[in-house]
């Protein structure tokens, strides 16, 4: 199982996070997050992707990120539509599409990215887009329909990542993010040195 560590601000935080070997960082482009990333983010080890996280962000403000930041992926953790992915795939970029998983999933509602994303995403259905720090009924995810790998999030902590190793359902990824923090954006060292996939 991969790890996606997300929500990442300060550079020295950021520096020290990557010692950690990660397989992604993720960077919050949404100004309205507490998590807003305007940092200069410090050169990274090439074994670490940069994910970029945008919701409902115009095509020329995603693209405008990626030149300026050197981003691998882009997370679309919005309202996002196929079509405008489809046009993120035509030029060349590389696509986590998150989903917001309430009480009830309907999987009819990924089928039509299904062609269009590289990797989906389920986290919370919460007030905000993201970042909420609850986690779901992962059962759900029993009779997820794809073949796609899929990233797990929504308020992952230490004790969810040992159930969550547990499970039958194959997860390609955890994303982990306000459970591993000091502060918005200032992820605890100590407490991610303790994750063992
Ligand atoms: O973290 C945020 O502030 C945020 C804002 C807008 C969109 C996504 C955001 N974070 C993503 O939320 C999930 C779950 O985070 P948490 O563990 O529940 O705190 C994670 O995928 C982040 O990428």
């Amino acid at each position: 199982m991969k790890l996606k560590i997300c929500g990442m601000k300060y550079p020295g935080n950021i520096q020290q996070t990557a010692q950690l070997q990660p397989d992604y960082l993720g960077f919050i482009f949404y100004q309205k997050s507490a998590r807003y990333c305007t940092a200069e983010i410090p050169k990274l080890p090439q074994t670490i992707e940069k994910v970029g996280v945008f919701v409902n962000a115009s095509l020329d403000d995603i693209l405008a990120k990626i030149k300026q930041y050197d981003l691998q992926l882009v997370q679309l953790h919005g309202a996002e539509t196929p079509e405008f992915c489809l046009l993120l795939k035509y030029l060349n970029i590389r696509i986590i599409k998150a989903f917001a998983v309430g009480d009830y999933f309907d999987f009819d509602d990924i089928l039509p990215y299904e062609e269009v994303c590289d990797y989906f995403l389920f986290d919370t259905k919460g007030k905000k887009p993201g970042g909420n720090g609850i986690a779901f009924n992962w059962q759900l995810l029993d009779h997820y329909p794809s073949q796609k790998p899929f990233f797990l999030s929504g308020g992952i902590g230490l004790t969810e990542i040992e159930k969550i190793k547990t499970l039958k359902i194959p997860v390609y990824a955890i994303d982990v993010n306000s459970k591993f923090e000091s502060g918005p954006g200032l992820k605890n060292i100590q407490s991610l040195q303790k994750i063992q996939l």
